[in-house]
């Protein structure tokens, strides 16, 4: 388990992560979200002991974060960074190598990651070769190569096209089966969304929602409700219980305070004419993050 204690961090006057609690059990996906600024980076920093904590502790499964543990983690930062004129296998082999990783072991995991990415002819090329998309998939070779129980990845998915979104995807998703814990920041919500059981979103360094996505969504309470309709769908703003129109072609996407205010809408729209789509939905985490990340600007 990740624990994370009471963790402040302070630049000068300002503080960056105020005193942040938590608790990721061993084996999870868990998605670690805020807005621009608001203290994910640094608080992986200080996970990866590569900054000092101005207060607090952080253990990884029982053990006080430290030079024993930091061959255990792997860490795709944030500001990507590998050497351009070094060519790919030299690189990853030298990165592995520093984390205590034989060179065969590391040349044999490489081939086999460079296969599972369809790049299998990159080996022998130099980063700068490579587009922007395809270094990344290479820095995150780098970040499991030695086989770490728990992965840190900050905006894994930020710049790459759809189609290597995907294979990452399913690259963590098999390193997560394999009993890997891995913590990830994203700003795309449909990611978190698809791949994390919980999550946390800090603002200003502290949680302002906190748990697992299905209580989150249950706890929100709000639904989304997408009409279409024949007729002109008018005057939705102003009906009991609706707490946003958006206005789509042929119909509307609403936000609801709770079902029941769905079953009313219905009544209502009923005899004036044919209702194509009709559907209640959760949330999405998009949804919620605005609300609770917005409301915190405030
Ligand atoms: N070395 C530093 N010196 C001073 N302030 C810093 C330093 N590092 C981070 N900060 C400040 O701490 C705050 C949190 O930064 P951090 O990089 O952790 O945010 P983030 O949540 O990762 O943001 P983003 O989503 O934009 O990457 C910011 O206001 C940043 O300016």
């Amino acid at each position: 388990m990740l624990r994370i204690d009471n963790v402040t961090k302070t630049f000068g006057d300002y503080t960056a992560v105020d005193q942040l609690t938590l608790s990721i059990p061993k084996g999870e996906m868990f998605g670690f979200l805020g807005a621009n600024g608001a203290g994910k980076t640094t608080t992986f920093r200080m996970i990866l002991g590569l900054i000092d904590m101005t207060g607090g502790t952080i253990s990884w499964n029982g053990e006080s974060i430290g030079y024993h543990t930091s061959n255990r983690i792997g860490y795709l930062p944030e500001e990507r960074g590998l050497y351009p004129k070094m060519k790919v296998k030299e690189q990853v082999v030298y990165l592995a190598r520093l984390r205590g990783m034989d060179k065969k072991d590391a040349e044999k995991e490489l081939t086999g990651w460079l296969e599972k990415f369809n790049v299998p002819e990159y080996e022998n090329k130099r980063v700068e070769e490579l587009s922007k998309g395809n270094q990344q998939k290479i820095q995150f070779i780098a970040s499991v190569i030695h086989k770490p129980d728990l992965l840190i990845l900050d905006e894994p998915f930020s710049g790459l096209d759809p189609v290597n979104v995907e294979l990452l995807k399913k690259a963590v998703s098999e390193l997560k089966s394999q009993g890997v814990t891995i913590v990830f920041s994203s700003h795309r919500m449909e990611h978190v969304e698809e791949l994390c059981e919980s999550l946390c979103i800090i603002h200003r360094g502290s949680p302002i929602v906190q748990g697992k996505l299905n209580e989150i969504k249950r706890d929100f309470g709000k639904k989304n409700l997408w009409i279409k309709a024949d007729f002109e769908l008018e005057d939705l703003e102003a009906l009991p219980g609706v707490v946003k129109v958006k206005r789509l072609i042929g119909g509307a996407e609403l936000q609801i305070e709770n079902e029941e205010v769905s079953q009313e809408i219905l009544s209502l729209l009923q005899p004036k004419g044919f209702i194509r789509q009709f559907s209640l939905e959760e949330p999405s985490l998009n949804d919620i993050f605005i609300e609770k990340a917005g409301a915190s600007y405030e």
